[in-house]
């Protein structure tokens, strides 16, 4: 479904893409797979990425419908990157971006990194990697520049900024931001690297901190497929699966759909943990008995003794998940799609970075539940007090 949909949006015409359909057969749907059939769905689709197409425009103008950047020409040709070639930039190194940087390095790439707080580009130095004074500069020496910031804040400033990255691009290079960010700061970027000449893909990643340092992440891009195709290297040196999905924005809404329901998933967790440590069961026996059932996750698993043992060694910080809760919220809002656990969730994600867990790992909302508990049981004893 996902392949035929995204192959519908790469089509210039309803009948072209009808006829492509017409054309495919069901087969296994691993992540490989649907990549390579949407680059066949691409190559059948001659107009596919000449220039504005009026169906794409139509379908961003209807009510509920994020307004999709078209798909358009590239300014110039993009060259394949290829390790011991090519130039790549990488800016933010923080959990996220260290780990990710160095599966570039291990892969052959010559990497120029940047990051707002220099000390952290130290270790990265050392293993190979040069370090350049600002993002523009990053965007100058390489051809490829990924980016992987905290929030939109810090998204829109890297590459708007005197020295940012859209003043480093020109034809012929690319900008792939992996950041958690919402589909409007994601096209803000995408304008403001095209104006210069350069492409843009939107690239967020599912998966944590283990992922990242064990090359697993699973990428959600969308944006310039021309960009898409010359990064497929160093995506596959960073990750296990990628996906393409259509103009901007898509991506960042598929990343903040999946983080909604991660969030959500964990103060369900974390409620079912506190209860049952009220009613005398064991928090280890709850995590093996959900553990062999239909609601088995590897993030139970992962995170469970750690929250029973009340330990938050952060890999992916509580503040970052609470920032994904409200982008997924304000998107819900903008679409008019009620989201009424998201928002229960999100409320116990800003009562953890009240209580100072905002750099902890975000099942530390562990404590939230717990406070809120201890906060309920002290209420219900004053009354009864009374
Ligand atoms: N950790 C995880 O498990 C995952 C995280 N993500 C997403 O990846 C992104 C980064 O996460 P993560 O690596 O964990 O976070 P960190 O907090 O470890 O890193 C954030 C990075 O952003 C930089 N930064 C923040 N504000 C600015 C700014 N105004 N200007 C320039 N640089 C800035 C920081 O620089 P400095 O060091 O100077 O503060 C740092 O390099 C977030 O969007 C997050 O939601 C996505 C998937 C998994
Ligand atoms: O964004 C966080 C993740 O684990 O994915």
């Amino acid at each position: 479904m996902l392949l035929h949909n995204t192959a519908r949006a790469a089509c210039a015409s309803k009948r072209q893409a009808r006829a492509f359909m017409a054309t495919q057969t069901p087969r296994s749907s691993g992540p490989q797979r649907r990549v390579s059939a949407i680059a066949m769905a691409a190559s059948r689709c001659p107009t596919l990425a000449a220039r504005p197409q009026p169906s794409l425009l139509r379908r961003a103008a209807q009510p509920g419908r994020r307004a999709a950047v078209p798909v358009r020409a590239q300014a110039a040709p993009l060259i394949d990157a290829a390790p011991g070639k090519t130039t790549l930039g990488f800016i933010g190194i923080g959990i996220m971006g260290l780990a990710m940087t160095r599966n570039l390095l291990k892969a052959g790439y010559q990497v120029v990194v940047w990051n707002r707080n220099p000390d952290k580009c130290a270790a990265l130095a050392a293993e190979g990697a040069k370090v350049a004074s600002t993002p523009q500069e990053v965007a100058a020496a390489a051809t490829y520049t990924f980016a992987m910031l905290s929030d939109p804040e810090a998204a829109l400033d890297v590459a708007n900024r005197p020295d940012g990255v859209a003043a480093g691009m020109a034809p012929g290079k690319g900008y792939v931001d992996v950041s958690t960010v919402d589909a409007a700061t994601s096209q803000a970027v995408a304008a403001a690297v095209r104006a210069r000449g350069g492409a843009f893909l939107e690239a967020p990643v599912s998966g944590s901190k283990g992922p990242a340092e064990q090359g697993k992440l699973i990428f959600l891009t969308a944006g310039d497929q021309a960009l898409f195709n010359a990064v497929s290297g160093p995506l596959d040196a960073m990750g296990k699966a990628k996906f393409f999905l259509g103009a901007e924005g898509a991506g960042a809404n598929m990343k903040l759909v999946v983080n909604m329901v991660m969030g959500s998933m964990m103060t369900a967790f974390a409620e079912g943990l506190a209860l049952a440590d009220k009613v005398g069961l064991r928090q280890q026996d709850v995590i093996d008995v959900v553990g062999l059932g239909a609601i088995a996750a590897p993030m139970f698993a992962l995170k469970g003794p750690a929250m029973a043992a009340r330990a938050y060694a952060p890999a992916f910080p509580l503040k970052h998940q609470q920032k994904d809760m409200r982008l997924a919220l304000a998107l819900g809002d903008e679409v008019g799609q009620p989201l009424p656990l998201a928002a229960a969730s999100n409320a116990q994600y800003i009562a953890a970075r009240r209580q100072g867990l905002g750099d902890a790992d975000f099942s530390a909302v562990m404590e939230a539940v717990l406070g809120q508990a201890a906060a309920e049981a002290t209420e219900a004893h004053n009354k009864a007090a009374k």
